[in-house]
């Protein structure tokens, strides 16, 4: 019996009361407004925050990127978020499109030194944050309502001065009410219009209303609620852009950032792969891919996402999770054989309707779209299957097995990849195909062949030179084919062979183009396959025939050549 419920301290979520609520109902058709708190959010939260040339490296990217909006700091607070927002405007590095956001809090002198950090700039966003919800009024403000919003308001008021007494630069204004999503709602609004009724907002000259889920508390319909809630309420919606800054304290910050807009947000706060303060803030990499797999392009560029999360990494000093969704280095690659077995599929559908809607099974988004290649889609383990065998024999080597051969193929690849435990390459599964099907060259191995036939008779006549148990000899048979004749001849050899299945393609291009044969022979009771390469058809037919008698009469090795030793080769 448990006698302690260690859960019993916490109360669960009291939703805002919204019946009607119409966010459900609707579907993200057009991107957000999207701004990048890397360098600030991010940059906070980092065991060592990034120095000048680490946050300009970022920066750069974050334009290239195609972000518009960019908060670069919070230069009241640190002498290098300072002197980095003056290097960015004093060598220009701002393109003309783009504005620069400082985070500062709502006290006086914090607010002239972020205006003294800003001096210059083309196009600038002041954000002013004080906290709302009533746990941080009482315990870390000591304030009452009405307090907590003359500390706003009176922020609001010296910014609006400090604003227009530097009219050469393009202004915008934001304010967030810290931990919005454990606010009273009411009170959320009423600060909002409080604020709103100093700055005086247009429809012309919209100010930024910055709703935070600060702590990530409940499940996300409830931060729409709460948007839609607010955006229903406060006055003069039109006049505010409502912005969107989720954390991700319970794993949730992209859904609570979807439905936010669904639920009528403008633009969203967030960074790159989900960097920021304790889980993070909300990821704009998933966001906009999200976006881009509905059809809908986010107006970022990640198409080419291996370098930018590499320089993220860099910048922030942070891995990105190998399983990061769209970007992580296993993502797109499948190492289960019923997920092989379909990509495949789906892969080999593409290539005959390259044009047609993405559906390749188990793959979200074409790899290419990201600037990933095909090549690390399927990988293969003691999990994989024949699909995925194929598939890479197919891709890399040329060698396309017929369905019963790949079949019996897979199960030496299975008995290696259990043997070592561990991924197996391509190269390693080419070197088992070869040992286990081309390099068996006794008893029997074929020396050379001459073909004949009588004028006007189908028929043709085959003399072939065998080596048998290192002795060279002739047979002779006669067919309706080269291959058929063969196997006449092995008959009239003593022989018992007889052909089942047989398959053959050319492999390689130009001057290093070879046949290759797959036959599948009944030798004595067993049927067996076998597989032959020459330069000639004809002759890559008839070493398959061999390959197949090898088989049948050598004692069949558990498994082939492929050791710890080749592991490290091959790689
Ligand atoms: C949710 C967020 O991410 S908010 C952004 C958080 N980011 C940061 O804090 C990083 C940068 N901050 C800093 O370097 C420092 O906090 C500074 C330089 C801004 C201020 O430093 P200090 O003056 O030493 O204050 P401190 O860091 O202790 O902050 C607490 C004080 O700020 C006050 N305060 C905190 N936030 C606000 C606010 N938004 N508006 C007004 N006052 C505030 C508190 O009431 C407290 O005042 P008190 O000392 O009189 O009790
Ligand atoms: C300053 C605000 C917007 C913030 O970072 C938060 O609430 O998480």
């Amino acid at each position: 019996m448990m006698l302690d419920n260690p859960a019993t301290k916490y109360r669960p979520f009291v939703a805002v009361d919204l019946p009607d609520r119409q966010w459900p109902n609707r579907r993200i058709e057009t991107p957000p407004q999207w701004c990048s708190v890397d360098l600030r959010d991010g940059n906070q939260a980092l065991i060592d925050p990034m120095d000048q040339e680490r946050k300009q490296r970022l920066f750069d990217l974050l334009v290239k990127i195609g972000f518009k909006q960019i908060e670069v700091g919070f230069p009241s607070a640190s002498q290098t978020d300072f002197d980095f927002v003056r290097t960015l405007i004093e060598q220009d590095k701002v393109p003309d499109d783009v504005a620069i956001q400082v985070l500062t809090q709502a006290r006086p002198h914090l607010i002239d030194r972020t205006f003294e950090a800003l001096k210059g700039a083309k196009n600038a966003i002041v954000h002013v944050y004080n906290a709302t919800d009533p746990v941080f009024r009482r315990v870390v403000f000591h304030v009452s309502k009405e307090e907590c919003i003359e500390i706003a308001v009176e922020a609001t008021t010296q910014i609006r001065r400090r604003m227009e007494e530097a009219p050469e630069t393009h202004w915008t204004f934001q304010y967030s009410p810290e931990l919005f999503t454990t606010t009273e709602m009411d009170f959320a609004v009423e600060i909002v219009e409080a604020v709103a009724g100093v700055y005086r907002p247009t429809v012309d000259k919209r100010m930024i209303v910055n709703l935070p889920a600060t702590v990530e508390v409940a499940t996300p319909n409830n931060y729409a609620d709460q948007i839609e809630w607010f955006c229903r309420h406060v006055a003069n919606r039109e006049s505010l852009i409502v912005s969107l800054h989720p954390h991700n304290d319970r794993g949730t910050g992209v859904a609570a950032a979807e439905l936010g807009i669904m639920a009528g947000g403008d633009r969203v706060e967030g960074t790159l792969f989900g960097n920021g303060e304790r889980t993070g803030n909300v990821d704009i990499v998933t966001l906009a891919m999200n976006l881009y797999t509905q059809g809908v392009h986010p107006g970022l560029d990640f198409s080419n996402i291996t370098p930018i999360m590499r320089e993220v990494e860099h910048c922030n000093q942070l891995p990105v999770h190998p399983r990061h969704p769209y970007v992580g280095d296993l993502v797109f690659t499948a190492f289960s054989g019923s997920h092989q077995d379909a990509i495949k599929k789906g892969m080999a559908e593409r290539r005959e309707h390259p044009d047609a809607v993405w559906g390749v099974p188990y793959l979200p988004i074409d790899p290419l779209d990201v600037g990933r290649s095909y090549e690390a889609v399927i990988r293969v383990n003691s999990q994989s299957g024949k699909g995925g065998v194929s598939y890479l024999l197919e891709q890399e080597h040329g060698i396309e097995l017929p369905r019963r051969l790949s079949m019996e193929f897979s199960q030496v690849v299975q008995e290696v990849a259990d043997r070592l435990g561990r991924e197996i390459t391509s190269q390693m599964i080419y070197q088992a195909f070869v040992d286990e099907y081309l390099a068996k060259v006794s008893p029997f191995a074929l020396a050379g062949h001459r073909l004949s036939s009588e004028p006007d008779s189908p028929k043709v006549h085959l003399e072939a030179t065998i080596d048998e148990d290192g002795e060279r000899r002739t047979i002779q048979g006669e067919g309706n084919g080269p291959l058929a004749a063969f196997i006449k001849a092995l008959a009239a050899a003593g022989h018992d062979v007889e052909i089942i299945d047989y398959h053959e393609h050319s492999r390689g291009q130009g001057a290093d183009a070879e046949a290759i044969a797959y036959v599948e022979v009944r030798a004595g009771n067993e049927a067996v396959f076998g597989v032959g390469t020459d330069e000639s058809i004809t002759s890559a037919s008839m070493k398959a025939v061999m390959s197949a008698l090898n088989r049948h009469l050598s004692t069949r090795a558990p498994a082939p050549n492929v050791t710890e030793d080749s592991l490290a080769g091959a790689k």
